[in-house]
């Protein structure tokens, strides 16, 4: 016990709360842990406040900020195997998965160290000889970072890693059904140097834990990544005491397949696109829009190898895909395919919990594939985040991407032609944050992630991924004062 971070000290939960955390692939008890309340969360909002303002970390030079998170990357790297074990036990995500994302979450710190160590504000020529102008960036000051289950630890780094690039202090809570390496982090950041009160960790459930991120005065920043209707009451709830508000939400992503595509990449991606992480990716590709002529074929293949891939654990070597976070996604995803069965789509395959003894006591459901899906429907409107595919039709480009557009969300999308001019044509006009050519999934530390429309608000990695954690400051000096007379100086 004593797993919450506050102040630089190991502490338990306050009201003595606890929680059990079960591997959603077998239900074998992980650990137990505190459980967090709105108490425990205002004294590490306390503890941030107190670390920004007074103590040393805001005004460390960025060098040196860049510097220690080189090490931490180190560190992260040094340990990645225990990193990706505990990921895996929480999520249920195959190891190999882990492991990328944990070498993911070491680039994404040596990326944001590196920018710290260069970052130099920049001069302003105000048009006059005796004025110097100049735009500095500072710190915004106690951050409140709030993340999901389905990539805990990178989702996580995400935010922290700019935060404290640019001199911020922080109070992280993850998902509570994914605690362990968020953990594991605090641990690292405290081996690595981090002075004391600028990282702190709160565990527990949303509305009671996380909701004084959003409500607390103290808190100059909420960063959010979640669901859709989470991230509007959090934005809602953080304009009362007008905090910079930074939001990644869900998305319902396209992935437009022309007729002149190549079918044996096209096929692959697509597959990769929506049953990664069995669909519980916010960028997967889980509307599939595919040109009418190549329709029959290209979706009786998917059919055909969707049919072929191996449900596991974490550590099954030969498992492809992995299970639901919990009983309660399980049901969430039963729940959209019966209202997609009842709009009039055709099951091709999936729909079931698997019947397979070995998976019994975990959360799997098969990947499924539903076809001749109608536009504007429940379907393809709203978020599944599990492992079923919807199938559109289109005529040409322009119904391509009058498909692909209408959706309240705008994320990510594929598209999937040999025609390199019509690829970037339809990348223009299409409404999404990031787009993939004959490729599928893949994020830099240094290019910029987030949404259009109700996707979210603001951009994490790249340089805007400081900005978010940066205020500008622009100070102006008068070389060569003297009064200015602008009102009459009084005989
Ligand atoms: N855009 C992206 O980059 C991105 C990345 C990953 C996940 N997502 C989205 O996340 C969603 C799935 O994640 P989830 O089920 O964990 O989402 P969620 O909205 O249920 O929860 C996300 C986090 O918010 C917390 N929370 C819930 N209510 C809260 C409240 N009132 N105040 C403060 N915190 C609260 C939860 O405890 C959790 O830590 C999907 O919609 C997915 O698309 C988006
Ligand atoms: C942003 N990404 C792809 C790492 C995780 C989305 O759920």
């Amino acid at each position: 016990m004593a797993e919450l971070f506050i102040g630089g000290e190991w502490v338990s939960a306050l009201g003595g709360g606890t929680r059990e955390i079960r591997c959603p692939a077998d239900g074998s008890l992980v650990a137990t842990v505190d459980e967090a309340d709105g108490t425990d969360t205002e004294a590490a909002i306390e503890a941030a406040r107190i670390a920004f303002d007074s103590g040393p970390w805001p005004s460390t030079p960025a060098s040196d900020r860049g510097d220690l998170l080189l090490g931490v990357a180190d560190l992260i790297t040094r340990d990645v195997a225990a990193y990706a074990r505990a990921e895996s036990l929480d999520t249920g995500k195959r190891l190999v998965e882990s492991e990328y994302d944990m070498a993911d979450v070491a680039a994404c710190f040596r990326y944001f160290g590196k920018l710290a160590a260069n970052e130099s504000g920049r001069i302003v020529d105000a048009g006059r000889p005796d004025v110097a102008s100049r735009i500095v960036h500072e710190p915004v000051g106690v951050c409140g970072l709030i993340t999901p289950w389905n990539y805990p630890l990178l989702q996580a780094v995400w935010k922290v890693a700019p935060a404290l690039a640019a001199g911020n202090t922080f109070v992280l809570k993850p998902s509570e059904l994914t605690p362990s390496t968020a953990i594991m982090l605090m641990r690292t950041l405290q081996e690595a140097g981090l002075p004391d009160g600028v990282a702190n960790l709160v565990l527990g459930a949303g509305a009671q834990a996380g909701a004084p991120l959003s409500e607390h005065p103290d808190v100059d920043l909420v960063s959010f990544t979640g669901g859709l209707e989470t991230g509007t009451r959090i934005a809602a709830t953080a304009a009362k005491t007008v905090k910079k508000v930074a939001l990644e939400l869900g998305g319902k992503n396209p992935n437009i397949v022309f007729a002149d595509a190549d079918f044996e990449t096209a096929v692959d991606y697509a597959i990769t696109a929506v049953f990664l992480h069995s669909g519980q990716v916010c960028s997967a590709g889980a509307r599939l829009i595919v040109q009418n002529e190549l329709h029959d074929e290209f979706v009786d293949e998917i059919v055909r190898r969707t049919e072929q891939i191996r449900l596991g654990g974490p550590f099954d070597p030969q498992a492809e895909t992995g299970p639901l976070i919990s009983a309660a996604h399980l049901e969430k995803i039963e729940h959209y395919v019966a209202m997609a069965m009842t709009e009039g789509a055709t099951l091709r395959t999936g729909g079931w919990r698997p019947e397979d003894e070995r998976l019994k006591d975990g959360f799997y459901y098969l990947p499924t594939v539903l076809d001749d899906v109608k536009q504007g429907s429940y379907a393809v409107r709203e978020e599944a985040f599990g492992p079923v595919l919807t199938v559109e039709r289109f005529t040409d480009e322009d119904d391509a991407i009058r498909i692909a557009n209408d959706t309240q969300y705008g994320l990510a999308g594929g598209v999937f032609t040999k025609d390199g001019d019509k690829a970037q044509r339809v990348a223009a006009r299409l409404r999404h944050g990031t787009i993939w050519i004959n490729d599928y999934h893949p994020y830099l530390p240094q290019a910029e992630w987030g949404g259009f429309k109700r996707s979210g608000v603001g951009r994490e990695l790249g340089r805007a991924g400081l900005a978010e954690y940066q205020e500008a400051k622009h100070i102006y000096q008068n070389l060569r004062p003297g009064p200015q007379y602008w009102f009459k100086r009084p005989e």
